[in-house]
C-alpha cells in the first residue's frame, strides 16, 4: 500500500501539481461564489441525490436507481437556468479580471467603527421613521447597481447616513451602497423579488432589500418608514424586528476577517 502510494508520487509532475492548484482555486472560487447564496443549498440536494444515485446501484435497486438517474439528467439539464443568476455573475467576474484582482480588506479597528457608525445612523433613521435602505457589498460587485444611482465615494459616517435619507432630499429615494467603509452611491435602483410567498404587508424597499440579496451575497439594512422597524436581508431572507445593537451582532460575523480571511485576502473588493 505504502509502495502503491510512493508509485503514485513519484509519478506526480510539476506541471501536474500545477494542474492541481489552478482546479483547487477554481473550485474554492466557484465555492466562494456561491456560498450564503440559494444555489449552494441547490448543490447540496444534488450532492445528496448523486450519493442516492451511487447507493442504489452498489444496493441493486434497479428501479430506484432507473428513477433517480432520469432525475439527475432532468435536473442538469435545469441546472444552467437555475443558476442563470450566478453563471452570469461569474461570467461577468471572469470577463472583468475581478477573479484575480489584487484586494484589500478592513481590519477590525475599521470593522467596528463601520459598524457604530451604522448602529447610529440606524438608532436615529428608525427613531425618527425616517425610510433607508442600505447595501453592504460583500464579494460580489455591484457596481452596475452603484451606476444607477448618484456617485458619491465618501468615508461612512453617522451623520453622512442619516443626512442621505432625510426626506425630500435628491438621494433619499433608493438605495444607498457601501462598499468596506465607503459609501459608493445613493439613491439606486435594486431589483425587486418575485417572492410572492411574501407577507403582503412588505411594500417596494423590503423587496428591494431582498431583491438584491437574491442576486448577490450583499446584505441590506432596511429602516421602514412607516413603523421605524429595522431589518436586515440576506441569502433572500429578511429578519425583522432588530434593535441597533441586535443589527450589528447579525452584520459582525459577515465582514470579520477571522470569518472569511482567505475569501477576504482573495476577494474584497478594491476601493476605486
Ligand atoms: N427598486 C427599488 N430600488 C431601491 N429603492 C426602492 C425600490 N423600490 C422602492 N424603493 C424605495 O422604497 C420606497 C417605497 O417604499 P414602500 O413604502 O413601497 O415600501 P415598504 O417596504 O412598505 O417600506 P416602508 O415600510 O418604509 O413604507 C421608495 O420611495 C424608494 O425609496
Amino acid at each position: 500500500m505504502l509502495l502503491q502510494i510512493q508509485g503514485i508520487i513519484s509519478t506526480i509532475s510539476l506541471l501536474d501539481l500545477l494542474d492541481m492548484v489552478i482546479v483547487a482555486f477554481v473550485l474554492y472560487k466557484l465555492y466562494v461564489m456561491i456560498r450564503d447564496t440559494r444555489a449552494l443549498a441547490l448543490l447540496k440536494g444534488l450532492i445528496v441525490l448523486l450519493i442516492a444515485t451511487v447507493i442504489s446501484k452498489w444496493l441493486g435497486l434497479n428501479v430506484i436507481n432507473w428513477l433517480l438517474n432520469k432525475t439527475m439528467t432532468v435536473v442538469l439539464v435545469a441546472l444552467p437556468i437555475v443558476f442563470q443568476p450566478e453563471l452570469r455573475r461569474a461570467l461577468e467576474q471572469l470577463g472583468r479580471g475581478n477573479l484575480f484582482k489584487k484586494s484589500v480588506f478592513l481590519d477590525e479597528q475599521e470593522q467596528e467603527s463601520l459598524l457604530d457608525e451604522l448602529g447610529k445612523a440606524v438608532a436615529v433613521l428608525a427613531k425618527n421613521k425616517i425610510g433607508a435602505l442600505i447595501v453592504l457589498e460583500r464579494e460580489t460587485g455591484l457596481s452596475d447597481y452603484i451606476e444607477t444611482g448618484i456617485k458619491v465615494d465618501g468615508l461612512v459616517s453617522n451623520e453622512f447616513l442619516i443626512n442621505i435619507f432625510i426626506p425630500n432630499t435628491p438621494m433619499h429615494d433608493g438605495a444607498a451602497i457601501l462598499r468596506g467603509s465607503r459609501i459608493m452611491a445613493a439613491g439606486c435602483l435594486l431589483p425587486l423579488t418575485e417572492d410572492r410567498s411574501l407577507n403582503k404587508e412588505l411594500g417596494t424597499r423590503h423587496r428591494a432589500a431582498i431583491g438584491i440579496t437574491e442576486q448577490s451575497d450583499a446584505a441590506v439594512v432596511i429602516v421602514s418608514e412607516e413603523t421605524g422597524i429595522i431589518s436586515l436581508a440576506r441569502g433572500g431572507r429578511l429578519v425583522r424586528d432588530l434593535d441597533a445593537e441586535s443589527l450589528k451582532e447579525k452584520i459582525r460575523p459577515l465582514f470579520t476577517s477571522k470569518n472569511h480571511t482567505f475569501g477576504n485576502f482573495l476577494n474584497w473588493r478594491q476601493y476605486s
